[in-house]
């Protein structure tokens, strides 16, 4: 009997939809290999400047420095777009928590699940060649965490700007992230960059071929964001482990997310070097369906897998966990984003899908 204590940050929009379903999962999971989770809940985001003042009140934090993982479900929204950026849920609550635990290696794996073929955007011959890629995005650095400046000047000549900034050592750090991934996977990491026009994308290959002389096995190659975003439709098979930047992580994983059928099937891992971790959907907050009970609840269920597979080591749970929704996507327990407008009277809801998960894992 194992006891872990977790902290449950749902957020905001379709954030805590979507968590509901992710604890049916969990006590699933807890009650079939006897395991016992303290789950604590915490505002954050807008829900909290609402509540409390700010995006990450000092409760919420203390609660995940005192949790052995955190679960996070998706913060921001329309109410709070119009805040100073410092106080927006996205800097002052993801960002921080981010930065705070140094969550410096964010994992996405993203594949065509068997049954959803034909949802995918991409055309049917290239989806048949199979898509299985593991994003492995910098998370603590880069442009997101420059210092933004401004407004200064005036009239036309006002000017704003994000500075991109990394070390060595924060590019070595991931870039063995992505090898070890790669090393147990199919052997092989794409490093996108912008080496052409960026100083930062020139160090980044530097120590990524640095890194590499450790892994023999495992190939190297270099791409170009712009042309990685196009082969990503034009042949996607040609992918394992795509590394990249913060930035650039960002928008390859909305895309990988989006050739597998949905933004609501891209579970995360973000993980320092001790272990400890947040999971989160990749998506965002979704305001424009939220509050309708059809938001895709899988990303949350498999953000859960990925806390108890990595955070807790529990790996028979979350084997439990990806086989149950395997089994819910090729048995066509879909909601209606993955389906086509003729088949979307069969779409189910939210917790339809998350109530069929969880029967597979009783
Ligand atoms: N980790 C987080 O908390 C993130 C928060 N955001 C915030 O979320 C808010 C909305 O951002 P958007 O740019 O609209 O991105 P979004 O990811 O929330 O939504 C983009 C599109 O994907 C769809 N979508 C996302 N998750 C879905 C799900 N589980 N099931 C079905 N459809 C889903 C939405 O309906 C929408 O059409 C913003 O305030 C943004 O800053 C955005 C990304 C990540
Ligand atoms: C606030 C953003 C950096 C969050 C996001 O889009 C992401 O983590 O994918
Ligand atoms: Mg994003």
């Amino acid at each position: 009997m194992s006891d872990y204590k977790l902290a449950v940050l749902a957020g905001d929009g379709i954030g805590p939809e979507v968590m509901v379903e992710a604890k049916k999962v969990l006590a699933a999971v807890s009650n079939k290999f006897d395991l016992k989770f303290e789950l604590n809940e915490y505002d954050v985001g807008g829900i909290a400047i609402d509540n409390h003042g700010q995006a990450l009140p000092p409760a919420t934090l203390k609660g995940c420095e005192d949790a052995d993982a955190i679960l996070f479900g998706s913060i921001g929204g329309p109410k709070w777009d119009n805040l100073p950026l410092e106080q927006r849920p996205e800097r002052a609550a993801l960002l921080a928590l981010r930065g705070h635990f140094d969550l410096f290696s964010n994992l996405r794996p993203a594949k065509i699940y068997k049954g959803l073929e034909n949802f995918s955007p991409l055309r049917a011959d290239i989806a048949a060649k199979g898509f299985d890629v593991l994003v492995v995005r910098e998370l603590t650095s880069g442009i997101y965490f420059g210092q933004p400046k401004g407004l200064e000047g005036e009239g036309e000549e006002e000017f704003a700007f994000d500075t991109m900034r990394y070390t060595r050592a924060e590019i070595r750090r991931i870039a063995i992230s992505a090898f070890e991934a790669a090393q147990k996977r199919n052997k092989k990491v794409t490093s996108v960059d912008k080496a052409n026009v960026l100083v930062c994308s020139r160090l980044w290959r530097e120590v990524t071929e640095e890194v590499a002389q450790d892994y023999p096995e495992v190939e190297l190659e270099h791409i170009y964001i712009d042309n990685a975003a196009m082969q990503l439709i034009r042949d996607p098979s040609q992918y394992d482990v795509m590394l990249c930047s913060n930035l650039f992580g960002d928008i390859i994983s909305d895309e990988c997310a989006m050739i597998t059928g949905s933004m609501g099937l891209l579970p995360s891992a973000s993980i320092n070097s001790d272990g400890y971790g947040m999971y989160e959907p990749a998506g965002g907050s979704a305001p424009d369906i939220a509050g309708k009970g059809i938001a895709n609840p899988i990303a949350q269920i498999l953000s859960l897998s990925m806390l108890l597979r990595f955070s807790l080591n529990e790996v028979a749970a979350a084997d439990a966990i990806d086989t149950a929704v395997t089994k819910t996507l090729s048995d066509g327990i879909l909601t209606g984003e993955l389906l086509t407008p003729e088949n979307r009277d069969q779409a189910k809801s939210t917790s339809q899908v998350g109530d069929y998960v969880a029967s597979l894992i009783a």
